[in-house]
């Protein structure tokens, strides 16, 4: 039986055993949605990473050359024990992060799974490549684990990041040291009981709970861990990519986005009104790929306007625990300040609020919680700091354009270049624009379907390297080419 009662005080997961941190030292662990401490989290330092790679580095050899089938069978055994503890697990995320409850049920927890599984599975069908030389020689390359691992993780999407991340270098035979957020750390903490249960041997991941500054650095740092996965902010890619690229380290780095909508006029204007609403908003607008450059053909500027705002305004904000609130509280009071004093920004730049820009106080439970009402601007150019920078929030704005190009222009500029959404019927304009625009990942006529095969990952600040299908299995792998001659 795994338990799933949150400790006063979670634990490091370090060579199989829960343990506390060595300093002795924790941090509050706040829920968004009410504002109150609920448990404590490990403040741990560079001791624990040691003792974390310690331990990572004892169990490698025998992980390493455990038969791909064996791995299979315990990273699913994992994926069914997050399938079947889906409640607990989705309860854990929303009272951690202020999701809606719905949407962790949904959304994050199955993916959680998903990754498990498609990993477990894939790693049975790696394979690499040989090349040969006619009546010369055959070349044959191996794809060997690279050793120890480091996974370092984001607050928005918790436990479907983490594993995101964790299983294709658990499948790849790496040992991991891992670091979820800080700020949510509660699902990666059951991740550790489900493990336990699973029969993952120990030592294989290790989970340090902890800051950027106080973890996060002493991961990247470490001479033993050999490639570094990260997903979060492009401020702290940048940290990383300065620490890790002298040591010659592997790199992923999973950044920001400033992603455009564009919406040409004629798109199935319903289907694009429904999804731009998600992507606008889903999980608070602190997604990295939400849409919150909405670029509108200047034809039908006017009815999208009119109609968007009419569906903003029906978004019910409140209680995540309440099935009809379709968004919870943003993540932290930091986060909060942070969000509130964008939208002032943009009021101070000479942007009008159609919609929303105010705190929302819900009654009860969640009086004291961290709730935005969802925010719409209009009037702001491409330039502006509120359309170059990530606000990560319930916050999108509008622009209109008249030509293919003047859309491309508008959605190529600045900094990001992680995902677009292209809205039209006309299956050239589609292919023709995604080729254009500058962004690693594109949907015409959806958003956020995913393919867990397809290459995923951004260019510009957005990052570098991709995750997901092959490439991940390949970045959390060694190429090493045989020559030989006949
Ligand atoms: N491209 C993607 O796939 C993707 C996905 C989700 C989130 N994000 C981005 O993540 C950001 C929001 O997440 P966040 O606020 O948790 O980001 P963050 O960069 O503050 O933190 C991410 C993780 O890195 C750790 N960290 C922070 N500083 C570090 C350092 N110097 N060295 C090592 N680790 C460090 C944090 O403790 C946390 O675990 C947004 O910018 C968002 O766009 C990107
Ligand atoms: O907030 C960022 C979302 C990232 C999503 C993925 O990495 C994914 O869907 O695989």
């Amino acid at each position: 039986m795994i338990d799933f009662a949150v400790p006063s005080h979670l634990e490091n997961y370090i060579g199989g055993y829960l343990i506390g941190p060595l300093s002795g030292k924790f941090i509050d662990n706040v829920n968004p949605a009410t504002g109150e401490v609920y448990c404590q989290i490990p403040d741990s330092g560079e001791k624990d990473v040691e003792l974390a790679v310690g331990a990572a580095k004892k169990a490698f050899p025998k992980w390493s050359a455990t038969p791909a089938e064996e791995r299979f069978l315990v990273l699913n055994r994992i994926a069914t024990l997050i399938d079947e503890h889906r409640d607990a697990l989705a309860e854990a995320e929303s009272t951690d992060n202020g999701k809606p409850l719905w949407l962790s049920k949904r959304v994050d927890i199955p993916r959680a799974s998903a990754n498990f599984r498609f990993f477990a599975t894939g790693i049975m069908h790696f394979s690499a490549d040989s090349h040969t030389m006619e009546q010369t020689a055959i070349n044959y390359t191996l794809r060997q684990p690279i050793g120890v691992v480091g996974c370092i993780s984001p607050w928005n999407l918790p436990l479907y990041l983490f594993t995101w991340k964790i299983a294709p270098a658990l499948a790849a035979g790496n040992c991991v040291v891992a670091k979820p957020s800080e700020v949510t750390p509660l699902t990666a903490f059951l991740l550790a009981r489900i493990c336990k249960e699973a029969g993952l041997p120990e030592g294989v991941l290790n989970i340090v709970h902890g800051t950027g500054p106080g973890v996060g650095e002493h991961i990247v740092k470490h001479p033993a861990i050999k490639a570094i996965s990260f997903t979060g902010s492009t401020r702290a890619g940048e940290r990383i990519a300065s620490i890790a690229a002298p040591m010659f380290k592997k790199l992923s780095l999973e950044l920001g986005g400033k992603n455009p909508n564009i919406i040409f006029a004629d798109c199935d204007f319903g289907k694009m009104l429904k999804t731009t609403v998600q992507s606008s908003f889903a999980n608070q607008g602190q997604i990295c790929l939400c849409g919150s450059r909405i670029l509108v053909e200047e034809s039908i500027y006017e009815k999208f306007k009119t109609a968007f705002l009419e569906e903003v305004k029906k978004l019910k904000v409140g209680d995540p625990m309440e099935a009809d609130s379709k968004q919870g509280a943003v993540v932290s009071k930091v986060h909060f300040d942070k969000v509130m004093g964008c939208i002032e920004t943009a009021k101070e730049e000479g942007g009008s609020t159609l919609a929303g820009g105010k705190a929302v106080k819900p009654e009860g439970r969640c009086a004291g919680g961290y709730f935005i009402e969802p925010t719409v601007i209009e009037g702001l150019g491409p330039h502006c700091r509120t359309n170059l920078e990530e606000i990560f929030g319930p916050v999108v704005t509008l622009q209109k354009f008249s030509t293919e190009e003047e859309a491309l222009a508008l959605a190529n500029a600045g900094h990001y270049g992680l995902s677009a959404t292209i809205w039209t019927s006309d299956v050239s304009r589609a292919n023709r624009v995604a080729m254009q625009v500058e962004a690693g990942i594109i949907w015409v006529n959806c958003w956020l379907l995913r393919d867990l095969r397809t290459p995923f990952g951004g260019i510009k600040n957005s990052g570098v390297g991709r995750e997901g299908g092959w490439e991940a299995l390949r970045f959390f792998t060694e190429a090493k080419n045989v020559c030989v001659q006949l």
